[in-house]
């Protein structure tokens, strides 16, 4: 009798394909293989044997088995059946999502191992050349560190291999043997507060198997202190452990924090890794080393044999959830992979995610709460500033500048929040009404000074800037708005002497950046910090006593019913960096709606009295979380394409339960030249949603449509525009 097997592909296929396992191989679930697939040769993972071969079709059979071992544990290979299923993405893309670069392409699951390196007992950074300071650097890092460390953790940390060999060349460092593996540190952890003691003691044990608990903790509670508690009590010697952290939180000052006490058992697991060095840490994970991974969003998919915790910091961070493709959102998948892994989950977060709160509300999770911060800190005071009719100096009140010019003489730290990369969000003429708008997309250019360029920041379109109007050659043709870039200008005008840092993706785009920066504002000097959304999230700033939010009305009338819930977290996360050490912390948010309700419930600074405030609307409208919500999105190369497609979607839905709004042109109808429009889908219930989604999604796949539409289902979606 002949066998088959079902192989998954990594193919944009919402199907398995039937192969035929010659006499003698041997299968087992989560194998690679390697089928011919039409004329070509692809990687194949094994689903599922002994299948019943279909009747009457001769089938190809598996040319080569690349292992002898499955490379996908069953609880990888479970959850990403399950996050297929749910997310409605095909399969295979979500199996092969789960191995390293190199093992989609079939290279052997082997690694070469790592040299570690450490310090010279004499050797001191000032042996070293003065203008060296990467060199530097590195010599002192590594003098920190407590055990050598392997080239990929150096790497990771912001270093260079030639900075590396440098110091080699200097007899400053040298290889050694790689530790015992994964020696832990022995650095003594700081005892708990009071508050902090009480909180840890009513998060359930690991023993007790799979919990899921939210730790709310305000800003600067020391929730990563609870954290770093909870894995050392207990996590086994021989359990893995994840923290799951947003993209910008994975700084190396976090995972020094963590090596200090965990040691080499610390792994990274974030974009910036080359493919070797996944390959590695990949491998390591899967050998069931007990690692603890550090990692961003994609780390919830390693292949884990055995761990003890899984920590969500931050957990309302929108980067949690993929944006594009397979919109998976990785803290959900944490709490399913605890579940699987029959291990405790924490969330973390001073300002938890509606849904997440919800849960804590009905039980599903427990709620743990910590409302004190450390030491004498105390929790900021939040002010408006109304700017109605007041002259601003660039988009500063005189009244915030007098702010800052009280905290400078102190010698303190200031944050001023611009919600805005580049230096002004739109170029506009005076006289003909122009305004600088991008060809491609429904949307504006900002204008970017340092290289006089019009950007758009929904595609990659750029123009060098006109210096009089395109339209009418005025030459009242002027930036119009406040952006990073000249906020940084006008309090580089008003305070001369003062260090001004930004902070945004155009100024912390190189490797090892972000690094130094922080580095530079926690060398305590006074200065003035301006940036985005980057500064807002998890930063320990001590020495900040001000902050200035330049514009907070940006999410005040938005038409996504998310906005209010993503406006105060970002705003009361931006406030959290301030007064977190010994000096209070004052924080001013201007705005022109000082009697918006919202922004005065924000002052009084009670996330969780907002959070039900929130959930009585979301209630009486009965959004999520009180219901199931999916798009059905598409993009063609007309408009009318787009609209034609999902009208037709609509008449495959059936069902009373169902609630369709739609189709609608997208918010931002046009993207780099794609018309977008959109399907919304709401249920009662999760389960018959998912039914639905998926037939629709089967018949799509089947369907004639025009080639140049494309069609991706978004489940749980965070932007509904
Ligand atoms: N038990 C403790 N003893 C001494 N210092 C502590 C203790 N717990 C926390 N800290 C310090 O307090 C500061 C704030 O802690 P942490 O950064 O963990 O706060 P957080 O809750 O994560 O805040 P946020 O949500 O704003 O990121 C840090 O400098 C940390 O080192
Ligand atoms: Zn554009």
């Amino acid at each position: 009798m002949i066998q088959t097997a079902r192989i998954a592909l990594s193919r944009p296929l919402r199907r398995l394909f039937d192969y035929q396992v010659p006499v003698g191989m041997r299968l087992t679930p989560g194998q690679r293989v390697r089928v011919p697939f039409g004329r070509q040769s692809l990687v194949g993972l094994v689903v599922e044997t002994g299948v019943e071969p279909p009747a009457g079709i001769k089938l190809r059979p598996i040319s080569q088995v690349l292992e002898d071992w499955p490379v996908l544990p069953p609880e990888t290979r479970q959850l990403m059946q399950w996050a297929a299923a749910y997310y409605q993405h095909p399969l295979g893309e979500c199996l092969f999502m789960s191995l390293p670069p190199a093992l989609r392409r079939g290279r052997p699951a082997t690694a070469n191992n790592d040299l570690f390196w450490h310090a010279l007992e004499e050797a001191t950074p000032e042996a070293l050349p003065a203008q060296a300071h990467r060199q530097k650097a590195l010599l002192t890092w590594l003098r920190s560190q407590p055990t050598p460390c392997s080239q990929s953790t150096i790497q990771a940390a912001g270093f260079t291999p030639d900075q590396i060999r440098n110091l080699k060349k200097r007899n400053l460092i040298e290889e050694t043997e790689p530790q015992p593996p994964l020696a832990q540190a022995c650095e003594k952890l700081p005892s708990l507060t009071h508050a902090q003691e009480r909180a840890f003691g009513e998060i359930p044990r690991p023993e007790l198997g799979f919990s899921a608990t939210l730790l709310y903790g305000i800003t600067g509670s020391g929730k990563t202190e609870i954290y770093l508690h909870y894995l050392q009590r207990y996590l086994k010697q021989e359990q893995q452990a994840l923290v799951l952290v947003p993209e910008i939180n994975l700084t190396p000052q976090t995972v020094r924090r963590f090596n200090r006490y965990f040691g080499d058992r610390i792994c990274m697991w974030h974009s910036a890794l080359n493919d070797g060095e996944r390959l590695k840490t990949w491998l390591r994970i899967r050998n069931g080393e007990p690692v603890i991974v550090i990692g961003t969003r994609s780390s919830v998919t390693l292949p884990f044999l055995s761990l003890g915790a899984i920590i969500v910091d931050e957990e309302h961070d929108t980067s949690f959830k993929q944006g594009e493709g397979f919109r998976y959102s990785a803290r959900d998948l944490a709490v399913y992979r605890g579940h699987l892994n029959r291990c405790p989950v924490l969330l973390g977060s001073a300002t938890p995610s509606i849904e997440s709160y919800q849960n804590a509300t009905t039980g599903k999770y427990r709620l743990v709460k910590l409302e004190e911060r450390v030491g004498e800190a105390r929790p900021p005071t939040l002010r408006l500033l109304d700017i109605r009719s007041r002259p601003l100096e660039g988009g500063l009140s005189p009244k915030a500048i007098q702010a800052i010019r009280e905290r400078i003489e102190r010698k303190e730290q200031v944050l001023v929040f611009v919600n805005r990369r580049g230096f002004a969000p739109v170029m506009m003429c005076f006289d003909c009404g122009h305004i600088s708008e991008c060809p491609r997309c429904d949307s504006r250019l900002t204008y970017h000074r340092k290289d006089r360029a019009l950007r758009c920041h929904h595609c990659d379109y750029q123009t060098a800037a006109p210096e009089t109007c395109p339209a009418c050659a005025s030459d009242a043709y002027s930036p119009v708005g406040q952006g990073t870039e000249r906020t940084e200008d006008i309090l580089q005008a008003s305070f001369p002497e003062t260090p001004i840092i930004r902070v945004d993706r155009d100024s912390t785009r190189n490797r090892g950046s972000i690094d130094r920066i922080l580095q530079q504002v926690n060398s305590g000097e006074s200065c003035i910090l301006v940036g985005t959304q980057m500064l807002a999230k998890g930063h320990d700033f001590p020495n900040v006593s001000l902050v200035v939010v330049v514009n907070a009305d940006g999410g005040l009338f938005s038409v996504d019913f998310r906005a209010p819930e993503q406006l105060i977290q970002t705003l009361l996360q931006v406030s959290g960096r301030a007064g977190r050490g010994r000096i209070p912390g004052t924080v001013l948010i201007q705005t022109c709606h000082s009697e918006h309700s919202l922004l005065n419930q924000l002052c009084t600074g009670n996330y969780l009295a907002m959070a039900e405030h929130i959930l009585a609307e979301r209630a009486a409208l009965q959004l999520p979380p009180y219901r199931a919500m999916a798009l059905l999105r598409a993009e063609a190369t007309t408009m009318e394409e787009s609209l034609a497609f999902l009208d037709g979607a609509k008449g495959q839905l059936t069902g009373s339960d169902l609630e369709i709004w739609g189709p609608l042109p997208a918010v931002i109808a046009r993207r780099a030249e794609r018309h977008r429009a959109q399907l919304v889908l709401i249920s009662n219930q999760k389960g018959p949603l998912q039914r639905q989604l998926q037939t629709l999604c089967h018949h799509l796949e089947e369907q004639k449509k025009p080639s140049s539409l494309k069609w991706q289902i978004d489940v749980d979606p965070l932007e509904t525009g």
